[in-house]
């Protein structure tokens, strides 16, 4: 059993590989583009029509033929998502050789890293794995908290940080903002407000609206004290 480090990476500008273009191909691919990977390059002699689609649209280049170990020069990540597992296994090799981050489709722990499950809501990321203990479970696991955490939360999580920029300019006192932040977070929508909040678009947080968030707030605070 191998244990795994968490970490959010700025794929922006860096040059991502998926070797495969089956529908595992196609769930890593795009999981990056979701991820803001940069320049993706899908190498595989067959790709199922969603590849294609993206590549038709430009998001993706795709190489419509076997992988060569050219593909894999400039990459800061691969993905070995063929169903040829000795070629997975001989990527794996290459791009650990070469100091790239690799993962592979079918040899878990082989590579550097291991795909989890994600919820995106704006900035709001909840990523999850069992570590290769059983992938049904994680798929389970998303599907329950894509259900807990609703659309609202993009929005509550924008004007939290709105607020937060605020806060941090405005408030000099480190356990005030502190007390401040925390209590903001905890005004997580609810399930009856949800689809309003959620209904409501992707607006930008209002300044105002913002501005009188923090007052009150900050009253709240100071009665706390
Ligand atoms: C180790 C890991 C390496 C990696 O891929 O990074 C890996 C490996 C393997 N998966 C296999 C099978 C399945 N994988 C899924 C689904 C997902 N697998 C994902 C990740 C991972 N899979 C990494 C561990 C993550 C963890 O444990 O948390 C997810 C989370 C993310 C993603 O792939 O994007 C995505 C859910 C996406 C979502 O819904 O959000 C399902 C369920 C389904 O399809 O419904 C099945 C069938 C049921 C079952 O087997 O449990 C097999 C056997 C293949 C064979 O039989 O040939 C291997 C090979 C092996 O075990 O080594
Ligand atoms: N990690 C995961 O979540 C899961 C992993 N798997 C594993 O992932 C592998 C891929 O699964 P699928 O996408 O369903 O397979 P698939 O058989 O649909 O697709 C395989 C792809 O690999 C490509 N390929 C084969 N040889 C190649 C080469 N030399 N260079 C470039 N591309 C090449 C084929 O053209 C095809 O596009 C399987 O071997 C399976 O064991 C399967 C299910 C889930």
């Amino acid at each position: 059993m191998s244990a795994y480090y968490p970490m959010m990476v700025n794929l922006s500008g860096k040059r991502c590989v998926v070797v495969g273009g089956g529908p595992v191909a196609e769930r890593k691919t795009l999981g990056l583009l979701d991820g803001g990977a940069g320049a993706l390059i899908v190498v595989a002699p067959r790709a199922t029509a969603q590849l294609e689609k993206l590549a038709a649209a430009g998001s993706i280049a795709l190489r419509r033929r076997e992988y060569r170990d050219s593909d894999a020069e400039g990459a800061f990540l691969l993905i070995a998502a063929s169903d040829d597992r000795a070629l997975n296994a001989r990527l794996a090799e290459y791009a650990e050789s070469r100091g790239i981050l690799v993962n592979t489709a079918d040899l878990g722990d082989r590579g550097s890293f291991i795909t989890p499950s994600v919820v995106r809501r704006g900035e709001l990321v909840i990523a999850l794995t069992t570590g290769g203990a059983s992938p049904a479970l994680t798929a389970l696991l998303k599907r329950k908290l894509d259900g807990e955490y609703g659309p609202a939360y993009e929005r509550f999580v924008d004007r939290l940080h709105a607020l937060r920029k605020r806060v941090l300019a405005k408030v000099g006192d480190p356990g005030l903002r502190a007390s401040v932040l925390r209590l903001a977070a905890e005004e997580l929508p609810n399930r009856e407000t949800w689809d309003d909040f959620g209904n409501a678009g992707k607006q930008v947080p209002d300044e105002l609206e913002i501005q009188h968030w923090m007052i009150r707030l900050l009253e709240a605070a100071e009665r706390g004290r």
